[in-house]
């Protein structure tokens, strides 16, 4: 065994292609950019998915620590997006017009990451009708219980009192706000002591929103400074569209339960 056959390194560094013509000499760090974020994809997807395997058969503290990696992975992903601004506007506009309708959209890892952090959408599918190896991973995805669905569940197990049709709610839409979570999850911030792998693990999804925005964040402030408010070569707004996901949350119940928490 060699560190180059063990690390497939043939195969890993033949795969930088740049396709401007006569070359320009940024589309390797663009390229570069986007071949790493889908390798650290790759592993969050498994350490998530792992995650809620652990969740599922009542198992915290892998639960937690396949987490703690996820965290890590996100700051290194946010971390990264400096890198990628040392690009200027006039740089990319020099190779952009080469990547066609291609975009971020169609990462069908980051989608599946959404899925299993809740945030799903069967319409984002048909992204996919062109490649079904890409479609049925990220099908997987949809229809697997996300993150939150199995922490609720174990709660349930546990004893907490999650209101039966959340427990069998169709897993395959989005997550939709529920008032009457927030009292459960009050219990558990009034009382912490008596309450602390769940206190905890709700800390720790806490965290996981927080640095999956903070990622969400960069890539919009970097967009904005090479690309100001041009529209996305993917068909969006561009810049807006980026800003309008900033919105969405994964755990609305333990943001709401903050409001509700005595003084
Ligand atoms: C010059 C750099 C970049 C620009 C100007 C840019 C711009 C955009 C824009 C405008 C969109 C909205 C879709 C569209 O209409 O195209 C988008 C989406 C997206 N981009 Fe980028 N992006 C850049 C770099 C990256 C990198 C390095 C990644 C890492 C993989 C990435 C991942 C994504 C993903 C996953 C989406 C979909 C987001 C969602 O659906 O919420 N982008 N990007
Ligand atoms: N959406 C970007 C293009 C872009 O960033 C991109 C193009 C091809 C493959 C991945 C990309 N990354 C994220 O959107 C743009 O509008 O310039």
């Amino acid at each position: 065994m060699s560190y180059g056959g063990y690390l497939d390194l043939e195969t890993l560094l033949a795969a930088q292609r740049p396709i401007s013509d006569p070359e320009h000499h940024d589309e390797l760090l663009f390229i570069i950019q986007h071949q790493t974020t889908e390798l650290w994809l790759k592993l969050l997807l498994h350490e998530l998915r792992a995650a809620c395997d652990h969740l599922a058969d009542d198992e915290l503290a892998p639960a937690l620590k396949a987490l703690a990696r996820v965290k890590h992975i996100l700051k290194t992903l946010t971390e990264q997006w400096s890198v990628l601004a040392t690009l200027t506007p006039t740089e990319y506009a020099q190779f952009r017009g080469v990547l066609g309708n291609a975009s971020g959209f169609q990462s069908y890892q980051y989608r599946a990451v959404e899925f299993v952090l809740g945030n799903k959408n069967a319409k984002m599918l048909q992204v996919f009708d062109a490649d079904p190896a890409a479609q049925a991973m990220v099908r997987e995805a949809l229809e697997r219980p996300s993150l939150y669905d199995e922490f609720l569940r174990l709660l349930a197990r546990a004893g907490y009192p999650i209101p039966a049709d959340i427990l069998d709610r169709d897993v395959t839409t989005a997550w939709t706000f529920r008032a009457d979570l927030v009292p459960v999850f009050a219990e558990i911030y009034a009382h912490t002591d008596e309450h602390w792998a769940a206190y905890e693990t709700c800390e720790e999804l806490v965290d996981l929103e927080d640095d999956v925005q903070l990622w969400r964040f960069r890539h919009l402030k970097t967009v904005e400074r090479i690309i100001g408010s041009k529209r996305g070569t993917g068909g969006s707004s561009g810049s807006p569209f980026l800003k309008r996901a900033l919105e969405l949350t994964f755990f609305p119940e333990l943001f709401a339960v903050r409001t509700e928490l005595p003084e």
